[in-house]
């Protein structure tokens, strides 16, 4: 049934749908399966499913009904690329509150349409949210400047804020856990658990948590310095998700405000992220977004992109969530994912489609993992523009040679080369941790800097 006249007006403009206010616009590549309809008439099946149609027409709509059709209002077959302007009254609002729900948008935007018998593939690659509905999402309520307060830097531009994921990934018993913590705070900041790291039998939450409390306290003695730890409190049941965060913040007492929670809110979706965010306001809610490839990765042609991912993190609350490390890492990414970082910290950002106006909503730190050390971090650093964010370095941390905490003051060492416009081989001759990472990591000093031996007097 070709449904064009109804769920699709290619006369619409987007500057007219903005200057309304009434919608949220959303990109979308997509490509129609060969022997259905026309590209028009699938994009406005795509619209129709996930707004007030169906693949036939029913006898209850009513002309209210076609008030809040989703339309199509630009194609182009060329570039695959289909525009739709969703109606903000059909996104579903809380009855406590009466505010919205990513949920909601996700079941609607990126929902039954992704598995329509005429779409070959649609893939969201970025959307526009109008003020009067980013209004009635809850955003960050915590941010870096929290962090920065608790460090005791500036709040403006408080820098780079160096952290590790403990590592092995799991294995560790409780005891050698909090060690490995001690050590990386001896020269870092901030320690995140690793995705999996929970309840396990060889690594009871509880004990763990008491024995990182102590860890914190000796290390903050030891070097007069606040530390940060940021706990996965990940789980189905919203009560266990309680119960781990109130056990975390009940151990660490006065030195609560060190802590973050850690959710990972792909695998664990929008209900875990919102459940952090509205029991535990004032603690930092990182978002980790293991599994995401599944749906963000280029190779995908359905779910949506990383930005997208990142852009509804922040309208959920976040107040960090990896963005990648731009293809200065091990995971998939690359240079121009800066946009994603400066989407969710800017007021006002360009995405692939759409400006962004952010209304004074806070900001989510982009928060940078996956294969880094202290030798990527210079290009890292250049390509951003900027060091206020945080990055978490697990093997670049506990892979290097003289251990975590030599680990941690390389990574603090790159940051500082970066930002004096250092070259790296000659900053390192002065900075034994920063050195020492070439030795530690000889397949990146090769990559990166081919001459280092020779400059740095060491023997091929
Ligand atoms: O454990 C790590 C990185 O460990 P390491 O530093 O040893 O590589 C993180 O879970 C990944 O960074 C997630 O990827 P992303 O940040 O892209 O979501
Ligand atoms: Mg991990």
């Amino acid at each position: 049934m070709d449904q064009s006249n109804r769920y699709a007006n290619l006369n619409l403009t987007e500057k007219d749908l903005i200057a309304g206010g009434r919608h949220v616009l959303c990109a979308y590549i997509m490509k129609p399966k060969a022997g259905f309809g026309n590209f028009l008439q699938t994009a406005a099946h795509f619209a129709a499913e996930s707004s007030t149609g169906t693949n036939v027409e029913v006898s209850t709509t009513d002309d209210f009904t076609r008030g809040v059709d989703a339309l199509v209002y630009e194609i182009d077959e060329a570039q695959q690329l289909m525009k739709i302007a969703y109606p903000i009254e059909l996104f579903d609002r809380n009855i406590i509150d009466g505010r919205a729900m990513i949920a909601s948008f996700l079941t609607l935007t990126i929902g039954n349409n992704q598995g329509m018998g005429d779409v070959e593939y649609a893939k969201m690659h970025d959307f526009y949210v109008p003020p009067a509905y980013l209004k009635l999402f809850d955003g960050p309520s915590t941010t870096i400047k929290d962090l920065w307060r608790v460090l005791g830097r500036p709040v403006v531009d408080g820098g780079f804020i160096v952290g590790t994921i403990i590592k092995p990934k799991l294995g560790l018993r409780p005891q050698p856990f909090a060690n490995a913590c001690y050590d990386f705070w001896l020269g870092g900041d901030f320690i995140k658990n690793d995705e999996p790291q929970g309840n396990q039998v060889f690594a009871p939450f509880k004990e763990t948590v008491r024995l990182v409390n102590d860890a914190m306290r000796r290390a903050q003695d030891e070097t007069g310095q606040a530390k940060l730890f940021s706990f996965n409190i990940t789980a189905d049941d919203h009560h266990e998700m309680v119960a781990r965060g109130e056990y975390i913040l009940e151990t660490f007492a006065e030195n609560a405000d060190h802590i973050a929670f850690l959710v990972d809110g792909y695998v664990a979706g929008p209900a875990a992220i919102t459940t952090a965010r509205r029991t535990f306001p004032k603690q930092y809610l990182h978002y980790h977004r293991a599994g995401h490839g599944a749906v963000t990765s280029p190779q995908s042609k359905r779910g949506y992109t990383a930005f997208v991912l990142s852009k509804m993190a922040r309208l959920q609350g976040a107040s960090g969530i990896h963005t990648g490390t731009m293809g200065y890492g091990k995971m998939e990414g690359e240079a121009a994912d800066r946009a994603m970082a400066y989407m969710i910290t800017e007021d006002s950002a360009f995405g692939p489609y759409f400006r962004q106006e952010w209304l004074g909503m806070n900001p989510t730190t982009p928060i940078i993992s996956g294969g880094m050390n202290a030798l990527r971090m210079p290009g890292f650093f250049k390509n951003l523009g900027h060091s206020n964010l945080i990055m978490t370095a697990g093997g670049g941390a506990f892979g290097h040679l003289d251990g975590g905490a030599a680990g941690a003051k390389s990574l603090r060492q790159a940051e500082q080369c970066w930002k004096e416009g250092a070259d790296p081989v000659a900053f390192a001759k002065e900075h034994r941790e920063f050195a020492r990472a070439f030795e530690s990591f000889p397949h990146d000093a090769d990559a990166l800097y081919p001459n280092w031996r020779g400059q740095l007097g060491l023997a091929a």
